[in-house]
């Protein structure tokens, strides 16, 4: 574009956009400040795997990647504070507003709000509850989750109810006029439990009008599931996970329909300052552009690790098994299975050298990520829960986590296999191999739990 001014016919484009921009460059062209951050609708609504991809930017230069504005500050055109759109990142920021808009677009929702992690963005939303409010949450709960709702009910003078979310009949019973928050997983970290969306958001607003149900929708991710759409009035996930899925940033999502509701998100993101960095949210729309195909892959894999493991005698805990008791539940909700399953082995100590005979699996927290991870939910992801309330929670410590990823679906299994026999985890017969702890059933488990408050 340099040499010559742009022709008449394309001034009236370039400047549809932004704000009034009345200086010329160096070499004579009169351009609005480059990007427009939007992914504007262009009157189409496109497959949700268009829609992941599908971005425009009304760049002065026509980038085919949205800049990062790695900027803090932004000059204004005068000293009355001119209505600029950006004045500091912390307020906004053209590369993040772009990202929002685009994952908005993406989890159907009328806003979107992006911080520099999931519990970042859990402590946003919970930043809405006042001393004497009640949560009703899950017994079933990623670690962090679970730290700082306990953090939130010593400190902050919250009542956090933790109940079997598996059953809305639960929550019912201990919905109230104080409950300002329904805080639902699933499926569920680690346990793999299915709840149900729309009756439980159905109770809840019933009884409660005013009572927020959020969704924390990071083990399906907008390509699987959609809360909002459920009847639910808050989703957010972790972009650390599939969003992004390559474990080279950290992020959360907030996404709402409600405009008052988002405000109210916005001004805590504002005031205590952690909206996502440029560099970040630029990663984070690079990285879910291909959502799409990793989730696919990833899925794929999942099922077929979830088979093996099942015919050698494993109870395993995964939504696209029919031996699932939540099975329809989860198909009724969902567009997909995860790609997240965890696996009983009955000994603590075979599942811990399971997790460490394995190679292409690495020893891992967090999941989303294109490389296969394997873990023991009890000792890393969820350690913050102490021994005592993992063990009122029907938690298994021998419970190990597979966080599947795209690698080749064979190489996967060979690797799991060895690890297995390796770990002295299964029986050796002329016809393969067996699970040693083998013979109880997910619905026996089921069956034999407690629910815990
Ligand atoms: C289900 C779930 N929600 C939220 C989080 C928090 O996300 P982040 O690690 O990005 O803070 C995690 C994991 O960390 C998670 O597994
Ligand atoms: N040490 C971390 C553990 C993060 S767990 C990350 C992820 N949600 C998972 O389930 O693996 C912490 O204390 O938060």
């Amino acid at each position: 574009m340099s040499g010559s001014p742009p022709p008449e016919s394309s001034k009236g484009k370039l400047n549809g956009v932004g704000k009034a921009f009345t200086a010329h460059d160096i070499d004579g062209h009169d351009l609005p400040p480059s990007p427009a951050p939007s992914t504007p609708r262009n009157g189409r609504k496109y497959a949700l795997m268009t829609e992941l991809v599908y971005t425009e930017s009304n760049d002065q230069y026509n980038a085919s990647s949205v800049p990062i504005y790695q900027s803090a500050t932004f000059k204004q055109n005068s000293a009355t504070g001119g209505g600029e759109e950006y004045d500091y990142t912390r307020s906004g920021n053209p590369t993040r507003t772009h990202l929002e808009r685009h994952l908005a677009k993406i989890m159907n929702a009328n806003r979107a709000l992006v911080v520099s992690s999931g519990m970042g963005a859990l402590d946003v939303i919970t930043r809405l509850l006042r001393p004497g409010d009640e949560v009703v949450t899950g017994d079933d709960l990623y670690g962090g989750t679970n730290r700082l709702l306990k953090y939130l009910s010593t400190h902050g003078g919250i009542i956090v109810h933790h109940v079997d979310t598996t059953n809305p009949e639960t929550v019912r019973a201990v919905v109230n006029n104080k409950t300002a928050l329904v805080l639902l997983e699933t499926p569920t970290n680690p346990l793999i439990k299915i709840v149900d969306i729309p009756s439980i958001a159905s109770i809840v607003h019933n009884v409660n009008p005013t009572s927020i149900v959020s969704v924390d929708n990071t083990m399906l991710s907008p390509l699987l599931q959609n809360p909002l759409d459920l009847g639910a009035d808050i989703v957010y996930e972790s972009g650390t996970k599939y969003l992004s899925g390559h474990h080279d940033l950290m992020a959360g999502v907030i996404a709402i329909n409600d405009a008052a509701l988002g405000e109210k998100l916005f001004f805590t993101i504002n005031a205590s300052g952690c909206g996502l960095s440029p560099f970040d949210s630029w990663l984070l729309l690079r990285g879910v552009k291909t959502l799409g195909v990793r989730m696919e892959k990833q899925q794929a894999n999942a099922q077929r690790i979830a088979e093996f493991l099942e015919s050698h005698g494993f109870k395993v805990r995964y939504p696209g098994l029919k031996s699932h008791p939540q099975y329809d539940l989860h198909w009724s909700m969902a567009r997909g299975a995860g790609a997240v399953l965890s696996f009983e082995t009955g000994d603590v100590h075979v599942s811990e050298r399971i997790v460490e005979s394995a190679r292409l699996w690495a020893i891992s927290v967090s999941f989303g990520c294109v490389n296969s991870l394997i873990s023991m939910p009890c000792r890393m992801s969820h350690a913050s829960i102490d021994e005592k309330t993992r063990r009122e929670r029907n938690m298994p410590e021998d419970i190990i986590r597979l966080c599947v990823g795209i690698e080749d679906a064979e190489d996967l299994v060979d690797d799991l296999s060895r690890a297995l026999v390796q770990a002295g985890a299964v029986n050796i017969t002329t016809d393969g191999f067996r699970a040693l702890g083998a013979g109880r059933t997910l619905d026996e488990d089921a069956s034999s739990s407690t629910p815990s408050e």
